[in-house]
């Protein structure tokens, strides 16, 4: 037996809404427990304490197996998302998938490494703007790039505001051999037990058309912008 995994949720196949690997067919798994608490976090089930007694510890065979299961035996590209995954002991479960044929790419603000960030086929690091209220420690975030060594790292970035967009502009600046993905934010977290929660998709789109024009007019040609696909297509919903 390894140490237990914390999670919050295991879905899929769906698409990955978000970033370097949008549209791609992959099964999440969500963790719980977040060292960090975002003003506008849309996953709170996976963060707040109050959700706790809803994250199953969990050994890596376990959870290998109910992705599979959810795969249809088939390998296919898994995506750790929190709360934070960077907290959890995952790297026995990238071995046992790797060594299956899974890949696995990880969604982390940047505020923990670990060395198992070597083992995983994609790294996302999503550094907090000011809007989160979170005040990023650039030690740890280079710690993470650093423990990535070969991994593919990026950067994904979400912009609700004009000091966020000068910010992430200063931080893609800070690391010009990541590729950035720039996401607008969307402000409707869903409430408690609400699954089937509304976004306010005109505020997201508005905020979309802002971030392009923002970007062209800036002449940063080398940031990527994308939506939150899951988000227009399903709403801040669970399990999509
Ligand atoms: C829920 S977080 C979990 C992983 C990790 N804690 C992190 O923040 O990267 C997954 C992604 O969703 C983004 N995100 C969280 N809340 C959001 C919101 N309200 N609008 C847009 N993106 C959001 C985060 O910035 C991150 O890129
Ligand atoms: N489809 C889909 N794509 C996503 N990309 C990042 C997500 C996350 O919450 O980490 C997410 C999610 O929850 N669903
Ligand atoms: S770091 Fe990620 S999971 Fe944690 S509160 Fe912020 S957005 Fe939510
Ligand atoms: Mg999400």
């Amino acid at each position: 037996m390894t140490d237990p995994i914390r999670v919050s949720e295991i879905f899929g196949p769906t698409i990955q809404g978000e970033g370097a690997l949008i549209g791609q067919p992959t099964v999440f798994v969500r963790t719980g427990g977040c060292d960090y608490r975002c003003s506008w976090c849309d996953s709170l089930h996976a963060v707040d304490a109050d959700y706790r007694h809803t994250w199953a510890p969990m050994q890596p065979g376990t959870v290998l197996a109910e992705v599979a299961r959810l795969s249809g035996d088939r390998p296919i590209l898994v995506t750790l998302s929190g709360g934070n995954p960077a907290i959890q002991p995952l790297g026995p479960l990238i071995e046992m998938g790797r060594a299956q044929g899974y890949r696995f790419a990880m969604e982390t603000q940047g505020s923990v490494a670990r060395d198992w960030f070597a083992e995983l086929d994609m790294l996302v690091l999503s550094p907090k703007p000011p809007s989160s209220g979170m005040a990023v420690d650039w030690a740890a975030f280079e710690a993470c790039i650093a423990a990535a060594g070969g991994a593919q790292t990026v950067l994904k970035i979400v912009i609700f505001d004009e000091a966020d967009y000068l910010w992430a502009r200063e931080v893609a600046a800070r690391y010009p051999t990541l590729p950035v993905y720039l996401q607008p934010g969307n402000h409707t977290p869903p409430p408690p037990g609400d699954d089937a929660a509304s976004v306010d998709q005109a505020g997201v789109d508005a905020r979309m058309r802002w971030l392009v024009e923002r970007v062209v007019a800036d002449g940063w040609f080398a940031a990527t912008v994308l939506p939150q696909l899951h988000v227009t297509l399903w709403g801040n919903r669970r399990g999509v």
